[in-house]
């Protein structure tokens, strides 16, 4: 089922995520309709956060032809890189605004899988970019925190603007 997205700045954004204890079945439900919600958005990762539920889960997937979504729960993220790099970022919670924020662009992720098997990865580029984007919702944070308060500012107005002309459409 599509599950509805928060957008910025909806203070539940701002939760912090905890741990899964166990995937249940309802858990497996919550991975299957959060893949669903993720490509109906044409996004290519989301984190629970984004669709209200505080848990420490993300999906991801970044396939030219939406044939492999990843699941990480309980992720941790450790960068192996001291130099960042600019990646241009955007986010479904906050639609129709990009903008460059500097990441390290190589991170060792250590994860479970939705069968409750281990993930221990290194990976670069846009994957590294996603998962630590991804990271940050379960921490509360936004990547248009990264930016000047004068494109926080703007972000809002148009996230205000884009939510407007969606309700028109219905
Ligand atoms: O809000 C999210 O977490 C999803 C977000 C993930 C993300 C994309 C790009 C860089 C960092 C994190 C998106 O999927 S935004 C929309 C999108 O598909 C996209 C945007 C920029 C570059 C590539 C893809
Ligand atoms: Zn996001």
């Amino acid at each position: 089922a599509l599950l509805p997205i928060l957008s910025y700045p909806d203070p539940r954004l701002r939760t912090i995520a905890k741990p899964v204890k166990e995937v249940t079945a309802e858990i497996k439900t919550l991975i299957s309709d959060m893949i669903e919600t993720m490509y109906d958005a044409q996004g290519i990762g989301l984190a629970a956060s984004q669709v209200d539920r505080h848990i420490q889960l993300i999906v991801m997937d970044l396939s030219e032809d939406k044939s492999a979504p990843r699941v990480f729960i309980n992720p941790k993220v450790t960068p192996l890189v001291e130099e960042k790099q600019p990646y241009e970022e955007g986010c479904l919670s906050v639609p129709d605004v990009y903008d460059k924020v500097e990441r390290p662009n190589k991170v060792r992720i250590e994860a479970l899988d939705e069968n409750g098997d281990v993930i221990d990865e290194v990976v670069e580029g846009l994957l590294a970019v996603c998962i630590q984007h991804e990271m940050d919702h379960l921490n509360g944070v936004i990547f248009v925190d990264y930016l000047s308060r004068l494109k926080q500012t703007r972000a809002r107005d148009k996230v205000r603007k884009v939510l407007k002309i969606r309700e028109k459409q219905g």
